[in-house]
This record gives C-alpha cells, sequence and structure tokens, in this order.
C-alpha cells in the first residue's frame, strides 16, 4: 500500500533515485524503525520499473513539487538545480527536508527561513564527510579557522564547471594538480557536484567564506579524499576520510549511509552523537 501510516509513523518521501536514492530507499523498504517510504519522484519512471517493482511496498510516484502532500520527511537526493522546487513546497507546508545537495542551499537560503516561519526544517546530514558533530559542538565556543583539502580521481571531477570554464585539460595528468583554492562558497560554484561536503562542513562551523578549501584532481588516487583541519578555543583537530565512490564517481557510498543513520535517529529509543 502507499499511503501507509501506522499510527505514529514518519512518512519519508525520496526525490531522485540516483545513487543516493536508490540505497535509501531500499533501507526504507526493508524497515527502519518508525519510518514508512510514502513515495519517490524520478524523471524518467520507465528507467525505475524494475527497481521499484522489486520493493516490497510500492510507494506512490508523485512530482518533486507534491511529495510533502503525502510525506513528513523528504529527501532530496536529485541534482542542486532541483533542490528548491523539492524543498520549498515541503517547508512550506511544515515538513522537513533532509538535503545532500548541500552547495544548493547556498542559493536558496531563504529556504532556511520559510522553514522557520511556517514550522518545518531543513537537515543537512554529514554525508560524505566526518565529524560535524565535533565542528557542531567548537561552534558553540569560538572556531577560528577551518582548512580542507579535497582530492579526487580524475573521473570525480570531470566537467565541473570550474574545470570547463577554465579549459583545464585533467584527462592527461600524471601528478596531482592543485585546481582551486578559495572559500567554501566559491568551490560550491566551481564544483557544485564534488563540494556540498565543504559547505556542509561550513555550515556546522564558521559559515562559507571564512571556510578555506582546496581541490586538486589527483591521479593518484582512487577514493574522494577529504582531510580537514580545525582551530579553536576548546580543541584543535583533524580529520581525515577517503570515500570509496559508488556507481557514481563523484559520490561517496557513504553518503547514502549518512543519510539512512539519520533516517533512524528520528525514531530510534538510543541515540549516539550530536
Ligand atoms: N552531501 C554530501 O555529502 C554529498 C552530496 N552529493 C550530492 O547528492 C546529490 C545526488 O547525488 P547522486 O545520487 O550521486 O546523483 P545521481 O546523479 O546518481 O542521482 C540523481 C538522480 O536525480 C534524478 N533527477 C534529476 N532531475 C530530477 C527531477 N526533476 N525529478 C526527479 N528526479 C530527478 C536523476 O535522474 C538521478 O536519478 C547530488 O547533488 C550530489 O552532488 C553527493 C555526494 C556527497
Ligand atoms: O562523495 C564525496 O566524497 C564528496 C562529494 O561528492 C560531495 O561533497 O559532493
Amino acid at each position: 500500500m502507499t499511503d501507509r501510516k501506522a499510527s505514529n509513523e514518519l512518512r519519508v518521501a525520496i526525490a531522485g533515485l540516483g545513487s543516493i536514492g536508490t540505497k535509501i530507499a531500499t533501507a526504507l523498504d526493508e524497515g527502519i524503525e518508525g519510518l514508512t517510504l510514502s513515495a519517490v519522484a524520478v524523471r524518467d519512471p520507465a528507467k525505475h520499473q524494475a527497481f521499484l517493482g522489486g520493493l516490497r511496498h510500492q510507494p506512490q510516484i508523485l512530482p518533486i513539487d507534491r511529495l510533502g502532500e503525502v510525506a513528513d520527511i523528504v529527501v532530496e537526493c536529485a541534482p542542486s538545480s532541483q533542490l528548491r522546487a523539492i524543498v520549498e513546497p515541503a517547508v512550506k507546508r511544515g515538513r522537513s527536508a533532509v538535503v545532500v545537495s548541500v552547495g544548493g542551499l547556498l542559493d536558496n537560503f531563504d529556504l532556511v527561513d520559510l522553514a522557520r516561519a511556517r514550522g518545518g526544517r531543513i537537515l543537512v546530514p554529514t554525508g560524505a564527510l566526518i565529524g560535524l558533530d565535533a565542528v557542531n559542538a567548537a561552534a558553540v565556543g569560538t572556531i577560528h579557522s577551518v582548512k580542507m583539502v579535497t582530492r579526487k580521481p580524475i573521473d570525480g571531477l570531470r566537467g565541473a564547471p570550474f574545470i570547463v570554464q577554465n579549459n583545464i585539460d585533467i584527462d592527461d595528468l600524471r601528478e596531482p594538480l592543485k585546481l582551486f583554492e578559495g572559500s567554501a562558497r566559491d568551490a560550491a560554484k566551481g564544483f557544485p557536484a564534488n563540494v556540498n561536503v565543504a559547505v556542509a562542513l561550513s555550515l556546522a562551523g564558521i559559515g562559507p567564506d571564512r571556510t578555506q578549501m582546496q581541490v586538486w584532481a589527483d591521479p593518484t588516487v582512487t577514493r574522494n579524499v577529504h582531510r580537514i583541519e580545525v582551530e579553536a578555543d576548546s580543541a584543535r583537530f583533524s580529520m581525515g576520510i577517503e570515500n570509496i565512490p559508488s556507481e557514481n564517481p563523484k559520490t561517496g557510498m557513504i553518503t547514502a549511509l549518512s543519510v539512512i543513520a539519520l533516517l533512524r535517529k528520528q525514531r530510534a529509543t538510543l541515540c549516539v552523537g550530536t
């Protein structure tokens, strides 16, 4: 059934069934305590027929702007160009929106005000990153600086607007090449499908203009590698993560797992980590 809602079950809808969305749909269909998958939005339903047919419970298929009609939580996992169309109608209804295309939030930050005014929420998972619990905690005090260095294999960077606009040839690289150095805000403009993590880090900490970032094209790595240094009045810490790319080479496998962990927390009795 599609509009199952046992007494206090939270209904979840997913916008975009790509590398992240399909994993989340599968986890919900297999069972997350207190949550049901009520609907999905896809661009081309025929393409997803086999996947959807394999689910135990069939979710409704709705346009992206109608998911909030049948869900308490709308999970955005589409390209960032679709973020507003997914999140705005959901938070207008007072729903929660889980946003993975976090970079897209920077140009749509009024959605946070809209959510506040309508009783909605915007939840940003840690995603392909690490340690946002510590950054959140440090931000309660004073953070002096946050520096992040991202290295990705060539396949994970191809087509990024910064590379295209600057005519940079990364295909024949033999050694690591620093492509970009600047703020997380500018990095998100140049690499919208690559550095959502830097924007999440910046929103947890000192904001997209003060968070400093480097992006490297690195033919010597096979994983998406992120290293972060935080200097705060409460602590100094270094964090690193080496993500195995998913079937989408730009996206680390751990991203979907992070959203599933966030969804589990919505109704879990024991919650660990901030
Ligand atoms: N926050 C984080 O840590 C991370 C965020 N991301 C971001 O998450 C987002 C999703 O990533 P992936 O799942 O790897 O991308 P993907 O390209 O595998 O999947 C996106 C899906 O959205 C669908 N889609 C596009 N327009 C649509 C529309 N109008 N209605 C419904 N569906 C539509 C596409 O057909 C595709 O199936 C991207 O914006 C990516 O940059 C990726 C990695 C880490
Ligand atoms: O998966 C990763 O390592 C990070 C990523 O693509 C992003 O932040 O958009």
